[in-house]
């Protein structure tokens, strides 16, 4: 357990310290209760010999000292030491998900992730100050109390450490249980969090149907099941408390007896004895308060493995010589297949190519793996066989930050920081002057938005953005693309209907992306205007491309393009006339 967690840590040091110290106080307060042999044999005699007890009430003195010293250094070490070792780990689990690909943030993943940066960490920390600590305390001054009694009795020594694998098979049985209890209670606490938040947003319709006070059926059910695993899990680490206390209770007994049968047979004498049951009274005491901690001990393994699953998420293969240049931004996908964790390809044989200046429209049914191409250009996953190409280099070949310096992409569902509409353009290039920011606003429409906004620049835009519409986050985002000097933009446009002004703002700034001769633009089309304003369009079907070529050329043959094409006018004009 202690070599998992040290493992853990990134940073050992402060870790490394606040251990040997423990160490050193445990290992010390067993070697000054072995004085008591000496000074004991030294003064319980019928002539008490203090020049034989002297040296050794001397040593205890400079050993009493020694601990008080270490005990004062260890205090400002262990201060604080909880919030400093989270602060650690936490930046490096920051930097670990920075190499993983972009694939691996699906919305369950980041909600783990965020879980485990912020309440898992949080919890771990400050037990390896709070539980570490005791836990090596535990085991090293039992250890040590057992050596001091080889140098006096080896028979007594014999089952103090015949005690010692019983008592830690018993805390592991204890240890494994509580991590079994605390996955089963995280899924109850989970769904009790689930329900609580279903039972507030239902509120409305809860009391509608005269159930507002007494609350729904779920809300009932997820809290009764709470309560129940709760005394479940009680019930079940009972025993393995119980059967460890018995065993430490069991070496105690069996240790006093031995040593009354010893001293009465005359094979053991009575300081000696007097000084074993005090050394052993110390190694059961501290044996037995381990099982104080054996909650705390299996919270840590749990918590611990839990950081290990973010920690080992194999990273993106690095090219051992990466390519730092770009020459062209063309795009050419080479008999790619690529299958998600699960399911059928998302792409099987899929080819094409895409020449810088030029518009692509990828069009096809939903699930027919618009998205994948996109994702695959950024290299958000390693396709399975074939390969993806910028400017002729295979994206595996590329230095990631070079490949993502290249792309923009905007997506449909925009992100922005919860800031202002400035900062967030300046993430694409925090060194834009304000004309540069004025001129990407000016290509993107953004323009227009700023103008309307009484704050203008410094308008804060909300959590995620939501204090604009649909349309203005999208063109935030390809005002970012301008901004970024991206030769290779990829856009999921928007399905859902944007108001009028939005959408032909958006169309135009899309167009305006194309014009840059260097710039390849790639949009995921929903709308007949980008349809016919392609200089190419790409039909995928099943993750199959299915026909390629100039809008013109594909409008009559009644193929997918044809028949979307067709529906997207269809639903447009559909709109018009309601
Ligand atoms: N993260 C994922 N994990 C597993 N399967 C996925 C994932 N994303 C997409 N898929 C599957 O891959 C296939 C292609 O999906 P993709 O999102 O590329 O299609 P699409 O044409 O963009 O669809 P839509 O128009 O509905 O967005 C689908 O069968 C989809 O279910």
């Amino acid at each position: 357990m202690i070599r998992k967690i040290y493992r853990l840590w990134p940073q050992r040091g402060l870790l490394l310290r606040i251990w040997s110290l423990t160490a050193a106080l445990a290992v010390l307060q067993g070697l000054l209760l072995g004085l008591l042999v000496p000074i004991l044999r030294a003064l319980l005699r019928p002539e008490p010999d203090f020049a034989a007890a002297t040296p050794w009430l001397v040593a205890g003195a400079v050993g009493l000292v020694l601990h008080q010293v270490l005990f004062v250094l260890s205090t400002p070490v262990e201060f604080g030491a909880g919030t400093k070792l989270a602060a650690q780990l936490r930046h490096h689990l920051m930097r670990q998900v920075t190499t993983l690909p972009l694939g691996w943030f699906t919305t369950e993943r980041k909600a783990e992730f965020a879980r485990t940066v912020t309440s898992v960490v949080g919890t771990l920390a400050p037990l390896t100050v709070l539980v570490g600590g005791p836990a090596i305390t535990g085991v090293v001054l039992p250890l040590t109390v057992t050596a001091v009694t080889f140098a006096v009795d080896w028979r007594l020594a014999l089952v103090l450490l015949g005690t010692l694998p019983l008592a830690v098979l018993a805390l592991r049985r204890s240890r494994r249980i509580v991590a079994e209890v605390s996955v089963d209670m995280e899924v109850a606490g989970n769904e009790v969090a689930g329900r609580t938040i279903e039972f507030g947003q239902a509120q409305p319709v809860l009391r509608a149907a005269g159930h507002g006070s007494t609350g729904g059926a779920r809300m009932r059910a997820a809290l009764d099941d709470h309560c129940g695993r709760s005394l479940r899990a009680l019930d079940r680490m009972l025993f393995p408390d119980l059967s460890y206390s018995g065993i430490v209770m069991a070496g105690y007994v069996l240790v006093l007896v031995l040593a009354l049968q010893f001293l009465f047979t005359g094979t053991l004498s009575a300081p000696d004895t007097v000084a074993l049951l005090v050394l052993v009274v110390r190694f059961l005491e501290s044996l037995g308060g381990m099982i104080d901690h054996a909650s705390g001990i299996g919270a840590m393994d749990y918590l611990a493995d839990r950081v290990e699953e973010v920690r080992h998420v194999p990273a993106l293969p690095r090219a051992a010589r990466p390519v730092r240049r770009v020459d062209r931004a063309d795009i050419e996908f080479s008999d790619v297949t690529f299958r998600y964790e699960r399911g059928r390809p998302a792409l099987s044989g899929v080819s094409f190519r895409c020449r810088p200046g030029t518009t692509t429209a990828l069009v096809g049914p939903s699930g027919s793996g618009k998205t994948t191409v996109i994702r695959l250009i950024a290299r958000f996953f390693d396709v399975d066989s074939g390969s993806v190409r910028v400017g002729g280099v295979d994206v595996r070949d590329l230095d990631h930050d070079v490949l993502l310096g290249e792309i923009a992409i905007v997506f449909q569902d925009v992100y922005l920081f919860d800031t202002t509409i400035e900062e967030n353009l300046r993430v694409a290039r925090p060194d834009a002057t304000d004309a540069d920011l004025a001129a990407a606003a000016r290509a993107a429409r953004l323009d227009e938005v700023l103008d309307r906004l009484p704050d203008g620049w410094r308008t804060r835009v909300g959590e995620g953005g939501h204090q604009l519409s649909g349309g203005e986050r999208q063109r935030v985002s390809i005002a970012r693309a301008f901004l970024k000097r991206a030769r290779v933009v990829l856009v999921d446009e928007a399905a859902s209907a944007l108001d009028p002004e939005n959408e032909s703002a958006v169309n135009d700034a899309i167009a305006a992306l194309a014009e840059d001769p260097e710039r390849t633009v790639i949009v995921i089309a929903h709308r007949p205007t980008t349809l016919t304003s392609a200089d190419q369009v790409i039909a995928l079907d099943a993750g199959r491309v299915v026909e390629t070529g100039t809008p013109a050329e594909l409008r009559d043959t009644g193929g997918t393009f044809a028949r979307i094409y067709h529906q997207y006018e269809n639903a447009r004009s559909w709109r018009i006339s309601s």
